[in-house]
């Protein structure tokens, strides 16, 4: 009885609020803004659950086994302290950075996520466009439920019912997240559909040769509903590689892209792929220093460190962690980013101060888009900004190219006692 009274009082307030979203998605005023709801991204969450189905919650947040290195991502980063200097002029603070070549509005990435329609009806289409007013990269996944095509044409030019908010520039950028499908035919369309429409970057998700153990979708018996599919695999090919069966009966999930990824996957692919496109490459999912070596010699453009978000395997290390020795590893000869629960400014200084050049953010994204479309998306991002920029003004620093190891304390101890073999 109270379960069902539970239930449908969530059905009511998901109705009420995905409403709320969907005007959030399309009109520029007349909602309450994120920021005016929410002081920080960590608070997100506890409301989007709310307005998802325990599906795709479960999905969205889980992270693999019994969600140690999940956890971690977040401990991790609360052990660095930073250490400020003062006297520094920093009337005006800029948050802006180079990327490859690339312009960025300040050093954060948007990860590239699956299933972004899950919780708001334009999915990937409205996350690219917020990319695209905010000034910064988004990442678009294999295992999107947009298409490539479509999220071009998304951000082709801001529309009255898409573009960005007043007072956001509208620079889209778009890189393209690869995961390699056995069908490797599937894969090179993708790659040459990406290159052909002006996509500026990929990158090839290494940590996944099969999906990790993720139990809440296996309780939960998650599959993808079926008004949504797997765009980039349904519309390049109408061949094999197509998104029937998964999760019909219990949790198929994880075995069915298990099976769709080449499982065989070495380091030839990453040649291959250098000659396939001229776009620069990235490799995500590195965590060991020896593979960020081996990755450089091959001529990758860039590394992430990453462990996916807690949802490969269990008892990765976070990725912050590895940053030191992985630096010095690659001795500066390409960019290095990373991910992992970064929700605050300071969060982003401390990954940059550790040798990162930027950062990537992954599920407060989810959860904005969740509450608030599109434009939730760019006010959340806009909130990371600022406290990224007043961050900075407390550290003494004026622009990202002053943040050196110089303002970073690691956790007592040192870092992670890594082989000699892998420094
Ligand atoms: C729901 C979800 C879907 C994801 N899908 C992909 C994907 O398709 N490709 C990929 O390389 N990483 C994927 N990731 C991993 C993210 O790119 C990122 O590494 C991870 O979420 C860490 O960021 P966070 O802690 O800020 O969420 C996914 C993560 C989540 C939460
Ligand atoms: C559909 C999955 C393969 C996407 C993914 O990488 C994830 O869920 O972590």
């Amino acid at each position: 009885m109270l379960l069902a009274a539970a239930a449908a009082c969530r059905s009511a307030l998901r109705g009420r609020l995905l409403h709320t979203t969907a005007a959030a998605a399309t009109s520029s005023s007349g909602v309450e803004g994120l920021q005016r709801r929410y002081s920080n991204l960590d608070q997100l969450e506890a409301d989007a659950k709310h307005l998802l189905t325990p599906q795709a919650y479960g999905y969205y947040a889980s992270g693999s086994d019994d969600q140690w290195t999940l956890r971690e991502n977040k401990e991790a980063l609360q052990r660095y302290r930073l250490l400020p200097r003062m006297l520094v002029d920093v009337s005006n603070v800029d948050t802006s950075t180079t990327l490859l070549g690339q312009h960025l509005a300040s050093p954060i990435l948007f990860a590239p996520m699956a299933q972004q329609r899950l919780c708001h009806p334009e999915g990937e289409l409205a996350m690219a466009r917020a990319a695209a007013a905010s000034g910064l990269p988004y990442i678009l996944s294999t295992m999107a439920t947009s298409s490539i095509q479509e999220v071009s044409d998304a951000v082709a030019a801001p529309s009255a019912a898409g573009g960005a908010a007043e007072g956001l520039a509208w620079d889209p950028n778009l890189w393209f997240q690869i995961y390699v499908l056995k069908r490797r035919d599937v894969t090179e369309m993708m790659v040459n559909e990406v290159t052909r429409l002006g996509y500026k970057a990929l990158v090839v998700t290494v940590d996944a040769p099969r999906l990790g153990n993720r139990e809440a979708d296996e309780r939960n018996r998650y599959s993808l509903p079926p008004h949504l599919s797997l765009k980039n695999l349904e519309l390049i090919t109408k061949a094999a590689a197509t998104t029937e069966g998964v999760a019909t009966d219990g949790s198929k999930f994880g075995r069915h892209f298990s099976d769709l990824f080449d499982q065989q996957l070495t380091w030839d692919f990453i040649p291959w792929l250098k000659q396939a496109s001229p776009l620069p490459v990235l490799l995500k999912g590195i965590l060991s220093p020896d593979d960020a070596r081996r990755a450089v010699e091959l001529g990758v453009d860039g590394i992430i460190l990453s462990n996916h978000g807690g949802r490969q395997l269990n008892f990765a290390p976070a990725a912050v962690d590895m940053l030191p020795s992985v630096v010095a590893a690659v001795g500066g000869r390409v960019p290095l980013l990373v991910d992992g629960a970064i929700t605050r400014g300071t969060d982003v200084i401390k990954c940059l101060a550790l040798g990162a050049s930027a950062v990537l953010v992954g599920r407060p994204l989810l959860w904005a888009l969740t509450l608030g479309g599109q434009r939730g998306v760019e006010e959340a991002v806009e909130m990371l900004r600022y406290e990224l920029e007043l961050s900075m003004a407390l550290l003494g620093v004026q622009n990202v190219e002053q943040i050196s190891s110089d303002f970073v304390i690691p956790p007592r101890g040192g870092h992670l006692d890594i082989p000699t073999a892998q420094r």
